[in-house]
């Protein structure tokens, strides 16, 4: 039989396969796990968690519900000279992403702005933020509306009805944002008037936890931002008390601020210019990824390496307390699959380490790696896996829905990165990698080229802009035409993470856009230490 979910997806997807990589398995978690106060570093007695979830909600701030525009799209990179940005959180964040080099053609800066806050909010004990991505990055700055301390409640009212929230909507926003964090002497120096403070935290608690609002209601609360000296920057006092207190009680109890937390939140992220369409929001780990097949031609014979990341409750059996067997698939034809198809037994087997994400909502996965011969003239046209519990019983197919994995003949066996040739290299000077890429056809008809996207920007300060860089492939050689395929070489840095190719036999061209080489070399065989 065949399992099919809600976290299923048809590959291939490149977006949803990204953001699951980045929720579960991805870097971000690093930064924010634990919750601890970054004392001694520039980030003094606030946590990267409060700088990353105020970064969002100030980014976000510029949408207008009247004509859609604006919201979660990283025009705050250019809004930072104004007033109302002041902290130097903001860019100690924008740096944060920058750095962590997660940006992908198809997943910007506002998309990593969007998951911070979902990695801030869960890293502080937080409830779990469904996850949806697709968001566009703004190229210029939006309005100046992000609201200010010394604002009155008419016009914060003002303010968040234009950002699609409502007075109650306000009020929980505002909490489940000051639950975080506090307010910095030097940005705010009229605020926290004694200088011997650094940042004057809103509750007594880093955590993601109602302090703020048990404390508030107790007639406890530190907020500057209620009890500090100045009134006409008391905002959070007046915003809060601003229904005789009906939603700040409704939030001591735990769960109501966790659950109302969550879903303010969520529809903080996603608020997005109404021309963005963002996906389907991902509430677990997929059941099932695959590592998008690499390919590799030697000696007359097709190589496919893949592997299948799987969650563990569909490898155990009920029966035993016996691994699965894990197969891949393939259809009938050519000199290495019979009439009824063959199958190829996994090679090894690697441990999955989950983040935050899937620690907390208990799920465990292993990742089954596949390298299958394939025949080199009919070449595969799909393949799928089986999960065999020993145990008697069916086993799982996993075929994307029915469909298979399917590869496509042409262009990608015509022209892609080898993945056996491919070296990665480090020197004394920067890493660096050589691409083999095979293209089809006659050597003194060819050529190719390849544009290199770089996610990390050099700029000392943002904005923060990916980077492309056209880098000519020359014939290679050292790899002599082999089997039809000409072999073309590039030495590019790895800061490159995508590879767009092209390659031009004759008047036929062929592409592969967004080819994932930060993924795959981590399957690039060999290794070279050049000095
Ligand atoms: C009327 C609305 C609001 C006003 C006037 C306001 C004002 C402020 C101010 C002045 C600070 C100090 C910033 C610094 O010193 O770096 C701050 C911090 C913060 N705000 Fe707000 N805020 C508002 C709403 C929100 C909302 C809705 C959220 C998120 C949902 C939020 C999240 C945060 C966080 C997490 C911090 C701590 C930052 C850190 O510790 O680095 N705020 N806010």
């Amino acid at each position: 039989y065949t399992v099919q979910g809600l976290s299923t997806f048809q590959w291939p997807n490149q977006l949803l396969d990204y953001a699951d990589h980045q929720l579960y398995e991805g870097t971000m978690d690093g930064l924010v796990e634990g919750c601890t106060p970054r004392v001694n570093t520039p980030r003094d007695n606030t946590t990267i968690s409060a700088q990353w979830l105020r970064l969002a909600y100030n980014d976000m701030s510029t949408h207008n519900v009247d004509d859609g525009t604006g919201g979660l799209d990283a025009s705050i990179m250019y809004e930072l000279d104004r007033a109302q940005n002041v902290g130097e959180g903001m860019v100690q964040s924008l740096q944060d992403f920058n750095g962590l080099a997660i940006i992908a053609p198809f997943f910007g800066m506002a998309d990593s702005i969007a998951l911070g806050a979902v990695f801030a909010v869960k890293g502080c004990g937080g409830p779990v933020i469904p996850y949806s991505a697709g968001r566009i990055d703004a190229t210029a700055a939006g309005p100046p509306t992000v609201p200010q301390p010394q604002q009155n409640l008419t016009t914060h009212i003002e303010l968040f009805r234009q950002q699609g929230f409502n007075e109650t909507d306000m009020i929980a926003l505002v909490a489940c944002g000051h639950t975080l964090g506090g307010v910095r002497q030097v940005d705010f120096p009229l605020i926290v008037t004694d200088t011997s403070i650094d940042v004057d935290t809103f509750d007594t608690t880093p955590a993601f936890d109602n302090t703020i609002v048990s404390q508030y209601l107790q007639n406890t609360t530190q907020d500057v931002l209620v009890v500090g000296p100045n009134v006409t920057t008391q905002s959070d006092l007046r915003i809060f008390s601003s229904d005789g207190n009906v939603t700040m009680q409704s939030l001591l109890s735990a769960d109501t601020f966790s659950d109302t937390c969550a879903t303010l939140l969520q529809r903080m992220i996603n608020t997005v210019p109404s021309a963005v369409n963002l996906t389907d929001p991902i509430t677990e780990p997929f059941q099932y990824v695959i590592n998008d097949p690499l390919f590799s031609y030697q000696n007359g014979t097709f190589n496919m390496i893949t592997a299948l990341r799987v969650r563990k409750t569909y490898l155990y059996s009920s029966q035993c307390e016996c691994y699965s067997d894990l197969v891949m698939g393939r259809p009938a034809g050519g000199s290495f699959c019979p009439s009824t198809g063959c199958s190829k037994q996994s090679s090894s087997t690697q441990p999955v380490f989950f983040t935050v994400f899937g620690e907390a909502q208990g799920f465990t996965a292993s990742r089954y790696l596949f390298n299958a011969t394939i025949n080199s003239t009919s070449s595969i046209s799909k393949f799928w896996f089986e999960i065999n519990n020993n145990d008697g019983s069916d086993p799982v197919v996993v075929d994307n829905g029915g469909s298979g994995f399917v590869i496509e003949q042409d262009p990608s066996l015509s022209l892609f990165v080898d993945a056996m040739r491919s070296e990665l290299i480090f020197s004394e000077n920067s890493g660096g990698f050589i691409a083999f890429l095979k293209v089809l056809g006659d050597a003194a008809s060819a050529s190719a080229s390849m544009t290199a996207f770089s996610p990390f920007s050099t700029a000392i300060s943002p904005p923060f802009t990916p980077t492309t860089t056209s880098i000519n492939l020359e014939l290679d050689e050292t790899n002599p035409p082999e089997g039809g395929f000409t072999f073309f070489t590039a030495n590019s840095s790895i800061s490159g993470s995508f590879l767009d190719l092209t390659a031009n036999v004759g008047s036929t061209s062929f592409t592969v856009e967004n080819f994932n080489l930060a993924f795959a070399v981590s399957s690039f065989p060999s290794i070279v230490i050049s000095s």
